[in-house]
């Protein structure tokens, strides 16, 4: 697609524009923007320069970096004295694993899974739902951990229960921003304990496709932990784009993420790569940082298995607090470097999923978001 060029600039100033906006490198480029058919327009009027972007995959903490770096370049360039930057999103749908049909108002859905209990797929669930809204996308969390659903009590909605406009399907309970669905919202979460094999698959695909999302994303979907039967039968039956693995670096840990990136290999879903949680302990009273759990360890499953490794989040005390208080860190602002990480984690994701992933074309929706 061309750029659209208001007519005020010389044909050398064209090309220093665009040369400059090339230029602009980050990891979530694998194209530079021109490539990527993501600058729409630059028009300048009177002494105000507007520039325009469009990209496909949630991008807002990089378009902050791309305003500081270039915005001084591209004034010198057009003369001018102010610059307007706006960005759209047309975020793309992905194609799915084993081409499964979408589902109704969802356009990718991200998996979230571990090998064992008790490594945080919940604590990255919720927050890296919560990062991928901050970076520009509209989300929802479906809490499949049907054995212990949690997410309701992590985003703070435990006693929420959902309503229905026609007995058949249900309403998303909003909070925090996100859409979100979880068999805890249903019934007492002790209960849940009881399901089993077809019973537990069937109740999840009923919360998956009769709850009315509306316009998602991303669907981030925590998924019972483990690699037996029921986590295959449904890595098989979601409509995946992408899953995650989450890991804690214990060897013990670590193996269990081996199972679980062969698990899905064998049913053909794409790993996204891992997340490792927990991977250094930051001392809430002097900040000291230790690698209680070890180091290294997803970085040598990664190589050997040809995924990378998305993120690494440390073990902090503020991370179960805030979960606890039912405000994840991501938005509690207590602490500022672990929600930088998440909102890294969540470029990543976003940006991982793009490239690795083929357009679907015609199932594109247009909005402008900033
Ligand atoms: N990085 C971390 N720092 C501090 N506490 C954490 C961290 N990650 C998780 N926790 C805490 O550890 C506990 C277990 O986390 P979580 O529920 O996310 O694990 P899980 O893998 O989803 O468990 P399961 O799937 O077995 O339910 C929670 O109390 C959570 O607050």
């Amino acid at each position: 697609m061309t750029i659209q060029f208001s007519h005020h600039f010389t044909n050398e100033q064209q090309t220093q524009l665009i040369q400059c906006l090339k230029n602009f490198s980050h990891p979530t480029l694998q194209k530079d923007l021109t490539a990527l058919s993501a600058v729409k327009k630059i028009e300048k009027m009177q002494e105000v320069l507007r520039v325009e972007i469009q990209m496909p995959f949630a991008w807002n903490t990089a378009f902050e970096l791309l305003k500081t770096t270039v915005t001084d370049d591209l004034l010198t360039i057009a003369a001018a004295q102010q610059i307007k930057w706006q960005l759209h999103y047309q975020i793309a749908t992905l194609k799915r694993a084993n081409n499964h049909p979408a589902v109704k108002g969802v356009k990718n859905i991200i998996a979230i899974t571990s090998g064992k209990g008790g490594v945080g797929k919940s604590t990255t669930t919720v927050n890296l739902a919560l990062a991928l809204q901050a970076q520009g996308a509209k989300v929802g969390i479906l809490d499949a951990d049907i054995y212990g659903p949690s997410i309701p009590h992590m985003l703070g909605a435990a006693n929420q229960r959902p309503t229905s406009p026609d007995n058949k399907h249900i309403n998303p309970i909003r909070v925090h921003g996100l859409q979100s669905n979880s068999i805890g919202y249903l019934m007492d979460s002790d209960n849940a304990t009881i399901w089993r094999g077809p019973m537990a698959s069937s109740a999840l695909n009923q919360l998956l496709n009769e709850t009315l999302w509306h316009e998602i994303d991303y669907l981030v979907i925590d998924m019972p932990p483990g690699t037996g039967d029921i986590q295959l039968t449904l890595s098989q039956q979601i409509p995946v784009t992408g899953a995650v693995v989450v890991t804690t670096p214990q060897d013990i840990a670590l193996l269990d993420a081996i199972k679980g990136i062969a698990m899905f290999n064998k049913v053909s879903v794409p790993v996204l790569g891992i997340v490792e949680n927990m991977s250094m302990h930051i001392c809430s009273n002097c900040g000291h940082h230790e690698a209680i759990f070890g180091t290294g360890g997803a970085e040598k499953i990664a190589e050997k298995y040809h995924v990378q490794v998305l993120g690494q989040l440390p073990l902090h005390i503020c991370l179960r607090e805030d979960l606890d208080q039912g405000t994840p860190t991501v938005i509690a602002d207590s602490h500022p470097g672990i929600k930088q990480a998440y909102l890294q984690l969540a470029e990543k994701v976003a940006s991982e999923l793009y490239w690795q992933g083929s357009v679907i074309p015609g199932e594109i929706m247009f909005r402008e978001v900033k």
